[in-house]
């Protein structure tokens, strides 16, 4: 599947774009605020419904404009065409149509066109809070074992009730509902640990092939209590939870620890090693992704050069340009890195005062 067509009308810098794209790698590069970036964005919102950069939709709109509007065009291995437009307005109201029909769950949307974003804020994958990196873990269960949606979702409900039983006291229902608790976060956590086993195979093959100097990177997976059993956690720690009105153990405690050498390897790594370790993160992402649902998502990779050397930009070009695999990259200058993709198309992006950004090749 690749994104054939794409028309954008105001979204974010862009007053109007139409654009062809074919399955060669696509390069966009341009000065500092020309809209590289919004290009992915727009891309990446049109699947997910979900911008990236965390903003609420409502800032995606064009100043002064009420509504944004992208169309697209999707071709899949079979030579099929999909057309899907979504549009937004400022009073909140979406409209997702794939094929003239009304969509009502952005899920299907995601599902069928997936696409997946690699931007700055990912780079940060080691800095980032533990809360970031456990959502980059259930992510990527969600995606192995769909039924895992379900139990997440249950754990969380009965963790906000439990915390509510304990900042009012109610000791005496607060039994039942840590074993229920129990129950459920062990279920969470099993499929988070199966999910991680091949996580971590893959990340032990690729920092082979990528860091070979780093053989002592081991990523590792922190379950949320110290102990095996985490009722025997809750009960123990029962005064302290009802002191301070929630529980200090569980499912939301859980990491993803990367240590070299025994020592964090957030104080340790290079910004440029931290930046790849962080893009192999979402490369496992996609591969994963591509065993589960056999066909590959568009990838869009927003500023990739900066902080990397060549030989890791070739190794990376290479990597990700197999299978495949539709790219959309970013660069300030397309100059110094088209080399090391087969064919590229390169766009240039530049901000017109009348007709906002535009595109040329
Ligand atoms: N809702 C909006 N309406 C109009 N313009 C906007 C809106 N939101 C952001 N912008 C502008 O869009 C421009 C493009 O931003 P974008 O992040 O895409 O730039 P970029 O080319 O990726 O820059 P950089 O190289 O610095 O990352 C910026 O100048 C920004 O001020």
């Amino acid at each position: 599947m690749y994104l054939q067509k794409l028309s954008i009308h105001n979204f974010r810098c862009y007053s109007s774009l139409d654009q062809t794209f074919d399955t060669a790698t696509t390069l966009i590069d341009g000065p500092n605020g020309s809209g590289k970036t919004a290009l992915i964005e727009a891309i990446y919102w049109q699947s997910t419904g979900r911008s990236f950069r965390h903003h609420k939709s409502t800032d995606l709109i064009k100043h002064q404009q009420d509504c944004l509007s992208i169309f697209s065009e999707y071709i899949t291995v079979q030579e099929n065409r999909f057309k899907l437009g979504v549009s937004y307005s400022k009073l909140n109201k979406k409209t997702i149509k794939c094929q003239g029909e009304m969509i009502h769950r952005q899920t299907d949307i995601a599902k069928q066109f997936p696409v997946i974003a690699i931007d700055p804020g990912c780079f940060l994958w080691l800095d980032h809070a533990p809360a970031f990196r456990r959502t980059f873990l259930d992510w990527l269960v969600f995606h192995v074992k769909p039924s895992y949606l379900n139990i997440w979702r249950k754990t969380q409900k009965v963790q906000q009730h439990l915390n509510k039983l304990l900042k009012h006291g109610k000791s005496a229902e607060i039994d039942v509902w840590q074993s229920q608790y129990v129950q459920l976060a062990e279920l969470t956590h099993q499929a988070r640990q199966e999910v991680f086993n091949e996580l971590q195979n893959r990340f032990n093959r690729l920092v082979k092939y990528f860091l070979p100097g780093q053989s002592n990177l081991f990523l590792d997976y922190k379950k949320g209590w110290h102990e095996d059993n985490l009722l025997d956690v809750l009960i123990s720690r029962q005064q302290v939870h009802l002191k301070q009105g929630y529980i200090d153990a569980g499912i939301h405690k859980a990491d993803l620890l990367c240590r070299v050498n025994n020592q964090a390897a957030q104080v340790f790594l290079s910004r440029g090693q931290k930046k790849l370790l962080a893009i192999l993160m979402y490369v496992i992402f996609i591969e994963i992704f591509e065993t589960e649902n056999h066909h590959p998502p568009v990838i869009c990779l927003d500023d990739i050069d900066s902080e990397l050397d060549q030989s890791t930009l070739q190794l990376l070009s290479d990597y990700l340009q197999q299978k495949n695999r539709q790219l959309f990259i970013t660069t300030v200058d397309a100059g110094p890195v088209r080399g090391f993709f087969k064919n590229p198309k390169v766009f240039h992006v530049k901000q017109d005062p009348r007709k906002g950004s535009i595109l040329s090749s």
